[in-house]
């Protein structure tokens, strides 16, 4: 799905925190969206995801304009952020609430009416599909563990696990590999890749490791002070001064010096 910001713009009080930014992401492109701490990166997902109202501009989905949507008609539309914790049920089990998720997404589709054989095929392919997604994440093992109970990086995994059941075709991944361990964060990044893989979708991502950024991406984008600094292919948008200087810290003198 196409995914555009036209003149999007939020201000708290005095503060512009996201500036007139107009942009488009293309499905089978990934755009990494950095820049420096404050810079407006997460405000600018939540006015795309909906968790905050725009004080102007647009966003539109597919030509379709969702600037008057909540958060939930976006999902519905197939707007997909990695979700936090509160949207799980936490004393059902992790494969419970997989399943929910699939059969979230799936509902609409799949009308069998009252037909016993068919709930129960429904149901068994409904797990099926909760358990290949738990393999990805490399949660199997944990499928029957409340989700209360879960450490930190489980958690964040398996809120990619939720995303990935919801199936948008907007992906909107926020520091996924944030607070994870070693071993955790290459299981998520291999989902990314394989999504990449999969040209129908748009994976936005907002990251902060640059050797991250530079293996995923094929886009850059660089917000400063809520406004769009730079566009563009990686190598390019990585060696710009804008860059160099306002998200990687290096004086416009030792840029040269580096050189
Ligand atoms: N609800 C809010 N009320 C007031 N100011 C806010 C609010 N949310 C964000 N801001 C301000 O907007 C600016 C952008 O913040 P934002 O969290 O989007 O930056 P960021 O680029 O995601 O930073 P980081 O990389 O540290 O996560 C900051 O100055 C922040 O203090």
């Amino acid at each position: 799905m196409k995914l555009a910001t036209q003149d999007l713009t939020i201000r708290f009080g005095g503060h512009v925190a996201v500036n007139g930014v107009t942009c488009s992401f293309e499905p089978g492109t990934l755009t990494a969206i950095v820049g420096p701490n404050g810079a407006g990166k997460t405000t600018y997902f939540n006015l795309i995801s909906g968790q905050l109202k725009a004080s102007a501009g647009t966003v539109t989905l597919d030509g379709r304009d969702l600037s008057g949507a909540s958060a939930s008609q976006r999902t519905r539309a197939g707007l997909g952020r990695a979700f936090q914790l509160t949207n799980l049920f936490p004393r059902l089990t992790v494969l419970e609430n997989i399943r929910l998720a699939v059969q979230a997404a799936r509902s609409g589709s799949h009308r069998h009416g009252l037909n016993l054989w068919s709930v129960w095929s429904d149901h068994r392919d409904l797990t099926e599909r909760a358990e290949e997604i738990l393999e990805a994440v490399a949660m199997k093992d944990k499928e029957d563990e409340l989700v209360a109970s879960l450490p930190h990086g489980d958690q964040r995994k398996l809120e990619v696990a939720l995303l990935m059941a919801l199936d948008p075709g907007v992906f909107m991944f926020d520091e996924p590999t944030a607070g994870m361990n070693a071993a955790e964060a290459p299981v998520i990044l291999n989902l990314i890749r394989k999504l990449k893989a999969d040209k129908s979708k748009t994976i936005l991502l907002v990251e902060h490791k640059m050797d991250v950024v530079r293996e995923l991406a094929d886009r850059i984008i660089v917000l400063h002070n809520g406004t769009l600094v730079a566009d563009g292919e990686p190598a390019a948008v990585i060696a710009s001064p804008i860059v160099q200087e306002a998200y990687l810290g290096i004086a416009p003198e030792k840029q040269k010096e580096a050189a």
